[in-house]
């Protein structure tokens, strides 16, 4: 064994993980359990500081965990020359898009970073962004040969696609790893890292291959949610329940996973990664057209929700501009206070700039800038506030709305997520079902519900 992988197999290796959010805090406090030394690094001084005292913004890591984790020697810092000494650098910074065109600009800076401050040998540089397939070597590899490194001998690189799951039902051990890297000494030492913090590590062959893994675990699941989304626009018009429906399908014990629809795909991977692999398409000659389609199809959700809402005020008589709507739910999905490309924030501007008044409500958001206007949603449901207002829109199912208060409380629901149910003559407008109020040609008077 090299002495980089004992300095591993016993944790006297220390690991810097550069970029300390909701994938680098609960990185760094894993490793800390597995009992490495581990410094955190990112370029937010105020992050630094609130974790310093264990005060957590990352829902998967509470702040007793954080306390927990900062006393067993995590040293989470703002200053790259602190990263001096580490033996394994794992990236966790955020990767966007622009225009459609993958942003590696942070792996660009943080693969630099390390360049700067690793020691001259024995180092292992892991990517656990999400990057384009092509990205370690394109971007990773020439900016480490840029700073005198040699990629696979004095500095090894892997990439291994973070795939936790905010607020999900699988712990973060149990969720299997890819481990990508072009050579066996590369894919080794950065297994036995993470060995360490899962249960299981898949290796292949390739940087490349990994990247592109995760490509399509994600590419996947958004077109399989445009697939819901448009299902439930046929079934809008064609009088079908999609959610019964969808339900029924899902009773298929093989081949068959089930999807919904909602009011929009957010979160800062769905509606994002998809975009590196096409984008890479295009580069390398192949036009993904069934994936530009379904990425065209989720971002057009919140404006056909929008127009519902609408067209359901209008025929309970409210016209937008003096509509009051309470928004339930701001996050892009249930149980998390993640607001990155959040549908809600979407219907809400669109409902905004038509005049109406919004009353946002989300137990997990603490504020949302929305038309360049500061909204602190409420933590809970005013049952008064509900009761004056036109509309209700529930849009995130969050375990902790009372679905029950919401439909007694309500003159009007609008309910994207099938999941307020029926209460004596409140009016409900549900996304996907064909047999309630869902769109100008199928709106019919309260007293025809079914
Ligand atoms: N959030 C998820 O559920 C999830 C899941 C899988 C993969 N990912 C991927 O992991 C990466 C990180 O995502 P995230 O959700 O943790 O992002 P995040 O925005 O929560 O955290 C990123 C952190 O990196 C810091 N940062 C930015 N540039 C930096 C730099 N040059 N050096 C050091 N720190 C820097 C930021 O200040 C921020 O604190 C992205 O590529 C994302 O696609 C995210
Ligand atoms: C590591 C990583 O990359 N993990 C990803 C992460 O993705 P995520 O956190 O972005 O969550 P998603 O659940 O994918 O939701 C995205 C948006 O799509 C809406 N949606 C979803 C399902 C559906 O049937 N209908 C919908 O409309 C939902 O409301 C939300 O707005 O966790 C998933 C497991 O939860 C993983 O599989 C996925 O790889």
């Amino acid at each position: 064994m090299s002495s980089l992988q004992n300095k591993i197999a016993d944790r006297t290796a220390t690991v810097g993980v550069i970029g300390l959010g909701y994938v680098g805090l609960p990185l760094s406090q894993h490793f800390t359990d597995a009992g490495f030394d581990v410094v955190g690094f990112d370029v937010d001084e105020e992050r630094v500081s609130r974790l310093r005292v264990g005060d957590s913004y990352v829902d998967d890591v509470d702040d007793d965990t954080l306390t927990e984790t900062v006393a067993r020697g995590f040293r989470p810092t703002a200053d790259p020359a602190k990263l001096a000494g580490c033996d394994a650098f794992v990236l966790a910074v955020p990767t966007g898009v622009e225009s459609g065109t993958p942003d590696m600009g942070a792996v660009r800076q943080a693969t630099r970073t390390v360049a700067e401050y690793a020691p001259d040998r024995d180092v292992l540089f892991v990517c656990s962004s999400t990057v384009y397939p092509g990205a370690a070597d394109e971007v990773i590899r020439p900016a480490l040969e840029n700073s005198g490194r040699i990629p696979g001998d004095d500095i090894l690189v892997s990439v291994v696609p973070e795939r936790l799951n905010p607020g999900g039902e699988y712990d973060f051990e149990e969720i299997p790893l890819v481990v990508g890297a072009d050579s066996v000494r590369e894919r080794e030492t950065a297994q036995a890292l993470f060995d360490s913090v899962v249960a299981e590590t898949v290796p292949v062959g390739e940087t490349i291959t990994a990247e592109s893994a995760k490509m399509i675990e994600n590419t996947y699941r958004m077109v399989n949610i445009a697939f819901a989304n448009q299902f439930a626009e046929f079934a809008e018009n064609a009088g079908v329940d999609a959610w019964e429906a969808i339900d029924a399908a899902g009773t298929k014990p093989f081949g068959f996973q089930k999807f919904t629809p909602g009011p929009g795909v957010g979160g800062h991977c769905i509606p994002v990664d998809p975009q590196y692999l096409t984008w890479r398409a295009k580069q390398t000659g192949t036009g993904l057209s069934l994936v530009d389609n379904a990425i065209e199809v989720n971002e057009a959700v919140p404006s056909r929700v929008f127009g519902q809402i609408k067209t359901a005020l209008s025929a309970h008589g409210t016209d937008l501009d003096d509509a009051s709507v309470v928004v339930l739910g701001m996050s892009y999905k249930p149980n998390v206070g993640d607001i990155r490309n959040s549908p809600a924030l979407d219907i809400c501007e669109l409902l905004i700039n038509a005049g109406a008044s919004i009353h946002p409500v989300d137990p997990h958001v603490d504020e949302a800038v929305i038309v360049d206007e500061r909204y602190e949603p409420a933590s809970a449901i005013d049952r008064g506030t509900l009761r004056s207002a036109d509309i209700a829109l529930f849009l995130v199912n969050h375990d902790k709305f009372d679905t029950d208060k919401i439909a007694e409380d309500s003159n009007l629901i609008f309910d994207a997520q099938n999941a307020v149910p029926e209460y004596n003559d409140t009016p409900v407008v549900r996304l996907g079902d064909g047999n309630s109020e869902v769109s100008s040609s199928s709106l019919k008077s309260p007293v025809s519900r079914r």
